[in-house]
């Protein structure tokens, strides 16, 4: 039923948009790297033991259907090459940071990792983002880097140098915040933390020291609050274009929270990929135009 004005409750707690069902959708070009050659063969966070295994197979068709679910929704999705011995190449998020028509390329903490750098830099320049800036200091791309409408919100305490944080924003010109990340299960930003469109993010506190849990309270009054359930399922490694959020299905009480507030969920299974610590998100770099002055 669709409430007249006049007959609104004078305190709903959602703002009048949402409740009109007015969340927009704005459509995005991904970046994504089909697991050809996933594996677990190493360790460096605690979700990835070699000893347990990993079904290639299974990891695929997993992708293939996050794929399919940003073409259904009407994304463009690219696709990088996959490289043999590059397990965790699948993970796209950490390849750059593209904003505004131009990357700052990635700079891996692990060796393990290292040649996906100038891969994802290589791809970039040769595919309408010629514009790549080569890293002074460790940075895992948009692992650690989530772009909103007027700042860039930047993970550190695992992965990411906050000297990153400074180069990406002198580089890009838009202010960057940094955050810090105090929970190994959560060791790049967008394990505990994604934007919703409207300079509104969702976020688990528990991932983040009591100073960057009061900056996000102060820059986001009205975020989403995920539990630990949800957060330990990787249900804050999603994807939002506006309105639709790709997300693990397991994280079941933040799917509800994610409705009540208007969004539609769109959930996927990424328990194989999960086994490296990645969700939908991980797999997903999105490659963001040139912004042309209105
Ligand atoms: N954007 C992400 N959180 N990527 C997940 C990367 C997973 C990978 N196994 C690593 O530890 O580096």
């Amino acid at each position: 039923m669709t409430l007249s004005p006049a007959m609104e409750p004078a305190s709903s707690p959602l703002p009048r948009s949402v409740r009109r069902g007015a969340r927009v959708a704005r459509p995005r070009h991904f970046l994504m790297c089909r697991p050809e050659h996933f594996a677990v063969t190493y360790s460096i966070n605690p979700w990835m033991d070699p000893a347990a295994g990993a079904d290639t197979a299974r990891a695929v068709a997993q992708w293939e259907a996050l794929r399919a679910a940003y073409l259904s929704l009407g994304h463009r999705v690219s696709l990088i090459d996959p490289i043999e011995g590059l397990p965790d190449m699948v993970f796209a998020a950490n390849g750059a940071l593209v904003a505004d028509g131009r990357a700052y390329g990635a700079r891996f903490a692990h060796p393990q990792r290292a040649a996906e750098a100038p891969a994802y830099a290589a791809w970039l320049r040769a595919n309408g983002f010629p514009d790549v800036r080569e890293p002074a200091h460790t940075n895992e791309g948009e692992g650690d880097f989530l772009v909103l409408d007027r700042l860039i919100l930047a993970g550190t305490g695992f992965r990411t140098e906050v000297a990153a944080h400074q180069e990406a924003q002198e580089y890009l010109g838009v202010p960057v915040v940094t955050l810090r990340l105090v929970d190994p299960r959560f060791y790049h930003l967008d394990t505990a933390l994604f934007p919703l469109g409207d300079d509104n993010v969702a976020y688990y506190p528990g991932a983040f020291s009591p100073g960057s849990r009061a900056v996000l309270e102060r820059l986001f009054p009205d975020a989403i609050i995920a539990d630990e359930r949800d957060a330990a399922v990787l249900g804050l490694n999603a994807v939002c274009d506006g309105r639709n959020v790709v997300i693990n299905a397991e994280a079941t009480g933040l799917i509800a929270t994610l409705r009540r507030h208007g969004y539609e969920p769109v959930p996927v299974d990424m328990s194989e990929l999960r086994k490296s610590g990645g969700g939908p998100k991980c797999c997903t770099l999105e490659l963001r135009p040139r912004q042309v002055p209105a």
